[in-house]
């Protein structure tokens, strides 16, 4: 079958927290200067594959905003319609924003470490509202209500990411539009499981290496033609997704 979409997925580029090696999930923490360079570099793929986004999607937190602001301006995208929703965040990661991943793997052991960071329904305890890095109070949420996560396992993403997906960015799809959508590891697993049809066992084996843009051919039932995707550079996204999978250690 041909393909009727394209659908570019993105990683924000490496952030502060990232570098620190932080659980980060929810709370809106900065690119880091690499991260800065590497999605300068996810633009510059786009601009030469041609794989010109029409609009794009992205998170609330400013990383994946920045990325996609500097990506499209290197590929001269610029101006193209945006639209945002919280539906794209990362994984809430509950207690474990802000600790650090090593201590943490130190602590509880690499069985626990691994069933809160990557099984597909166990989630991290949940933060207390009070925490400082609970969003609780965060103005962007305000109109959650009862939706406001304190903790996700991935299969809560999956649930809250679907109905984004299927309301606002199957119609650009359909409407003929590429589509830039600029996300975040765990949410963007979500959605491969969804696309690929991954099973709940091999999704814990897959990680997104960031700022190197992953295209998706579509046919018309949003079925990939090109199953796993196909990223712009394939080398470095081979040895940075590797080195995700290490993240703790
Ligand atoms: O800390 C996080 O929010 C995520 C992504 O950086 O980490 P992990 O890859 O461990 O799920």
């Amino acid at each position: 079958m041909t393909a009727v979409g394209t659908l570019v997925l993105l990683r924000h580029g490496e952030s502060t927290w990232n570098a620190e090696n932080l659980f980060t999930g929810w709370v809106d923490v900065p690119l880091s200067a690499k991260g800065r360079e590497e999605v300068r570099r996810g633009g510059e793929l786009i601009r030469d594959s041609g794989v010109l986004p029409d609009v794009v999607h992205t998170s609330l937190l400013r990383r994946a905003i920045d990325t996609a602001n500097i990506a499209l301006d290197v590929a001269d995208r610029h101006w193209i319609p945006v639209r945002r929703d919280w539906r794209l965040n990362e994984r809430h990661y509950g207690a474990l924003q802000g600790k650090n991943k090593k201590q943490t793997l130190d602590r509880y052991g690499e069985e626990q470490f691994m069933l809160w960071r990557r099984s597909y329904d166990t989630p991290p305890p949940e933060i207390d509202p009070s925490d400082e890095y609970s969003q609780e109070d965060d103005p962007r949420y305000a109109g959650l209500g009862s939706e406001m996560p304190r903790t996700e396992c991935l299969a809560d993403v999956v649930a809250r990411l679907l109905p984004y997906w299927e309301s606002s960015i199957v119609p650009d799809l359909r409407a003929g539009r590429t589509v830039l959508l600029a996300a975040h590891g765990n949410s963007l697993r979500a959605l491969v499981k969804h696309l690929d049809g991954v099973s709940e066992e091999d999704i814990s084996g897959l990680n997104i290496p960031t700022g190197i843009p992953l295209r998706y051919d579509l046919d018309s039932a949003l079925s990939p033609t090109n199953p796993g995707g196909t990223y712009l550079d394939p080398e470095a996204a081979a040895t940075a997704a590797a080195s995700v999978a290490q993240q703790g250690r």
